[in-house]
């Protein structure tokens, strides 16, 4: 069994959303992102994932088998949201004490290891802490008990770029261990240019794409091209498009082969957020 976690089809319907048939899975000793604009589905696909919300379809397994039991979830995988709050007259210290009897597998030396390198003072009450070193705690709570994989719903947003550069290679630190992965949802695409070896884009609750992050990076491009140019362009090499006021910007899956065919136009990189931006605000073409 090659994938820690494999989601299929999993669904759930809201009022006015369905996150709708999302498949997608996390192989081991890997970094999975999870992308989409506000309100595509990332946080209830998180949810669903881990029981917090009750799901219409669809199965998750983790290790290749269907978890019943939520107390083994809660030891094996680490789990970070934005927004988790401890209660405010705790500090960090408590907190460690806390987890240390409510988790098997804590290790109370990696704790203190933690709150060390994140600079995290131990007996400072927690509403006195800012909002960058309560996910800093949340984070090295999540590693302390020894998981083998690590869900984090944009853990990294409140943090300055030093320190989430410095969290980052804790994350990388922790996917040495084949055993280990992680999936992470984050609007900060460049950390996910940086760590990600997969990458799931979720829009209006389905699954866009699921690609290696090198595979977007090496491919992926985009062109730049007038009105005349772009009547010529072969619509089936057409991921996504948009005109702007003096051109149009054209996503294609082979920016090689885009050079090689259209000498007259310019064809750039994409990043993740340039996919991000035409698919969602652009027209989609296939
Ligand atoms: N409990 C709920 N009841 C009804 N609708 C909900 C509920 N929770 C989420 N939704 C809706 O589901 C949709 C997807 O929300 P979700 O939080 O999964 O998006 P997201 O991709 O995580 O967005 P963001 O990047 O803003 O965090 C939204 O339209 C939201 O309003």
């Amino acid at each position: 069994m090659n994938a820690i976690l494999q989601v299929e089809n999993l669904t759930k319907q809201y009022a006015d959303f369905k996150l709708d048939h999302v498949s997608f899975s996390v192989p081991k000793g890997t970094i999975m992102g999870l992308i989409g604009e506000n309100g595509a589905g990332k946080s209830t696909t998180i949810n669903a994932i881990l029981d917090l919300i009750h799901k219409d379809d669809g199965t998750v397994t983790f290790w290749g088998q269907e978890l019943s039991s939520t107390k083994q979830i809660k030891e094996d995988v680490g789990v970070v949201f934005d927004g988790i709050n401890f209660y405010e007259t705790l500090t960090p210290a408590k907190v460690g004490k806390i987890a240390g009897a409510a988790y098997k597998q804590w290790d109370g030396h990696l704790f203190q290891d933690y709150l060390k390198r994140f600079q995290l003072p131990a007996d400072k009450e927690i509403k006195s802490l800012s909002k960058g070193m309560k996910m800093k705690l949340c984070i090295a709570v999540a590693l302390s008990h020894n998981p083998k994989l690590l869900i984090l719903d944009e853990a990294t947003s409140g943090l300055d770029p030093v320190m989430r550069d410095d969290i980052l290679d804790v994350f990388l630190e922790f996917v040495q261990d084949e055993n280990h992965s992680i999936l992470m949802s984050s609007h900060i695409t460049t950390d996910l240019e940086k760590v990600a070896d997969y990458i799931t884009f979720i829009h209006q609750g389905k699954v866009l794409f699921c690609k290696t992050k090198d595979e977007l990076r090496y491919n992926y491009g985009i062109i730049r091209c007038g009105a005349a140019l772009f009547d010529q362009l072969d619509k089936a090499e057409i991921l996504a498009y948009r005109k702007d006021d003096y051109q149009w910007n054209v996503l294609v899956a082979d920016k090689e082969k885009a050079r090689r065919k259209y000498k007259n136009a310019v064809v750039d990189d994409a990043t993740i957020d340039d996919i991000l931006l035409l698919y969602v605000k652009g027209e989609q073409a296939k």
